[in-house]
């Protein structure tokens, strides 16, 4: 479905992403993992085209590129980076509907309303909605855009157990549906219940768990522990 190929992201002198080669297709789940600021959030948005300059190529379905079919490749995918990109003087269900506008999306407002229940308060503006309150709108946009490929950057940020458990059938359920999913997470527990693939983004690269079997701490602790680590006792 999406095919990245050489992809190199620099900000300034500071090398973020080296001709990195990727690719996903449908029905997959691939989880994102790596420490803080090592470039997971740049990655992400490099492959919906949100940095200006970036190297490489990137491309669906094999024929569509986002660098001369950009309005093409880009209806494709729906990444929203984080509550913050939500409009404050806005309500709920105005974002579901401006969402399903925009995508010209055939899903139902009232299914949307049901995953995640939002529906009690569909009329608040996202100003007065709690952190978790926002996270919730947030994945429901993901539901009611009915994109192939969804992108989610953290998605469990604030997320109450019962909506973690709301989204992990989510998830389950447009995997059935052929969606291609990246998920970029810190939770290593919910990564290794929910994604078919995991990939560790290491020295701008992405290496491949080739076990899942493997445990995921074990590997992160490999490639990312602290040499030694910490020494409480003295
Ligand atoms: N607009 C920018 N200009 C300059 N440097 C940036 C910019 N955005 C991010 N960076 C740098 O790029 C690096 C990767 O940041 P990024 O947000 O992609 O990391 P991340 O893996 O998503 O981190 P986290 O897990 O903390 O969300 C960091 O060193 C950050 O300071």
């Amino acid at each position: 479905m999406l095919t990245v190929h050489n992809l190199t992201v620099n900000y300034k002198k500071q090398s973020i992403l080296t001709q990195l080669d990727f690719s996903i297709e449908g029905s997959e789940v691939v989880g994102l993992v790596a420490p803080n600021g090592t470039g997971k959030t740049t990655l992400l948005k490099s492959l919906v085209g949100l940095l200006p300059r970036l190297d490489g190529t990137l491309t669906i379905d094999e024929t569509i590129e986002l660098a001369n079919q950009r309005e093409k490749y880009l209806k494709q995918i729906f990444f929203l980076e984080s509550a913050q990109n939500l409009y404050p003087d806005l309500t709920v269900k105005q974002h579901l509907e401006m969402t399903k506008e925009l995508w010209h999306s055939t899903i139902l407002l009232s299914e949307t309303l049901a995953l995640f229940q939002i529906a009690s308060f569909q009329d608040m503006k996202v100003r007065n909605l709690s952190l978790g309150m926002k996270q919730q709108l947030l994945l429901s946009l993901y539901c009611i855009s009915d994109a192939h490929l969804l992108f989610f950057d953290e998605p469990l940020n604030g997320l109450d157990p019962t909506n973690t458990q709301l989204f992990n059938s989510f998830i389950k359920k447009l995997a059935k549906q052929n969606k291609a999913i990246i998920m970029s997470s810190h939770n290593l527990e919910s990564v290794a219940a929910l994604c078919t693939r995991v990939v560790f983004l290491h020295d701008g690269k992405l290496v491949e768990l080739s076990d899942t079997s493997d445990s995921l701490q074990e590997k992160y602790n490999d490639l990312f522990g602290v040499p030694g680590g910490f020494d409480y006792e003295n």
